[in-house]
């Protein structure tokens, strides 16, 4: 498949999901990367500074900076966005009445949540726009290399997705630097403890998503009667305490998604 695609922004998140994409044998010539200070793009992706002027709308632009840069941009993109031009963002917390407004010429515009594990095609995607049948289609086939597509039914979900597809690898992230730092506490060496818990969260991972058994049915089947992981479980579980802390993580990443939605409103 080939694209027409000018990416705004390549940092972490667009820098992941241009690698996903280019390692999916989508040619570097249909990107077109936008971005102030990148030191460079991959091989035969086309690198500007600022935007292209004079040039037809492509058939995708996607929003890839911070969400508080929005209205700074949105002057050098709008003459880029057609009616045949799908406008993509990833921005946080930014909603699509926002972005209509912005770009009210756009064929669709589609919010994207994805998270870094797009450069392997690990990524949940979720997605929410005003396109039609066939625009979410072509979205979703776009979306396909960086991981497993997921459209919202409610705009409103878009939030707490957020904080647990998009956030949610940094709360993992945590998890493990923990488990290695309560092991490396408990007397392991710190870079012996690091290895086994990754190793050990990475075939986890591995498990949950190849077995027919959900998470609490392998956590059952990791836990003898009476052995080790029942006692580490029941601390876990004891007073709702790992359930609540995971609850009130995605709650304050959540209520701060909102308050972007707020913040991107107020800016016009
Ligand atoms: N990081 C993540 O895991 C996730 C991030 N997101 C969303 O992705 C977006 C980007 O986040 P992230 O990648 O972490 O941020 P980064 O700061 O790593 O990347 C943003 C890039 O955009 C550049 N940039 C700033 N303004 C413009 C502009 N007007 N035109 C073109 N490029 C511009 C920045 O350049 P400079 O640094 O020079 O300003 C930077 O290189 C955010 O909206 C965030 O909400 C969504 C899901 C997950
Ligand atoms: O932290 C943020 O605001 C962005 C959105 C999801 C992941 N990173």
């Amino acid at each position: 498949m080939t694209y027409s695609f000018l990416q705004f922004g390549c940092g972490n998140m667009g820098g992941a999901m241009l690698t996903g994409w280019l390692a999916s044998g989508i040619a570097p010539a249909a990107f077109t990367v936008v971005d102030p200070h990148l030191p460079q793009a991959p091989a035969s992706v086309r690198l500007l500074r600022t935007a292209p002027t004079g040039e037809a709308p492509p058939r995708f632009v996607l929003l890839g900076f911070k969400p508080q840069g929005l209205a700074a941009a949105t002057p050098a993109i709008t003459p880029l966005v057609g009616q045949g031009t799908i406008v993509l963002s990833i921005l946080a917390g930014v909603d699509l009445a926002t972005l209509r407004a912005r770009f009210p010429q756009a064929g669709a515009v589609v919010r994207v949540m994805p998270n870094l594990a797009a450069a392997l095609g690990k990524s949940p995607i979720a997605l929410v726009g005003d396109g039609d049948a066939a625009i979410n289609a072509e979205v979703t086939q776009l979306m396909a290399p960086l991981g497993t597509a997921e459209w919202l039914s409610d705009e409103a979900e878009m939030d707490l997705v957020t904080a647990l597809a998009g956030s949610g690898p940094a709360f993992i992230y945590r998890v493990i630097d923990a488990l290695a730092a309560g092991a490396a506490d408990l007397g392991l060496p710190r870079a012996q403890a690091d290895r086994l818990a990754l190793a050990m969260v990475d075939g986890a991972a591995a498990l949950a998503a190849a077995s027919e058994h959900g998470p609490g049915e392998l956590a059952r089947r990791v836990a003898s009667p009476g052995g080790t992981t029942q006692k580490g479980l029941d601390v876990l579980d004891a007073d709702d305490r790992l359930a609540s802390l995971m609850r009130d993580t995605l709650r304050a990443a959540r209520d701060r998604s909102a308050e972007m939605t707020e913040e991107a409103r107020a800016a016009g």
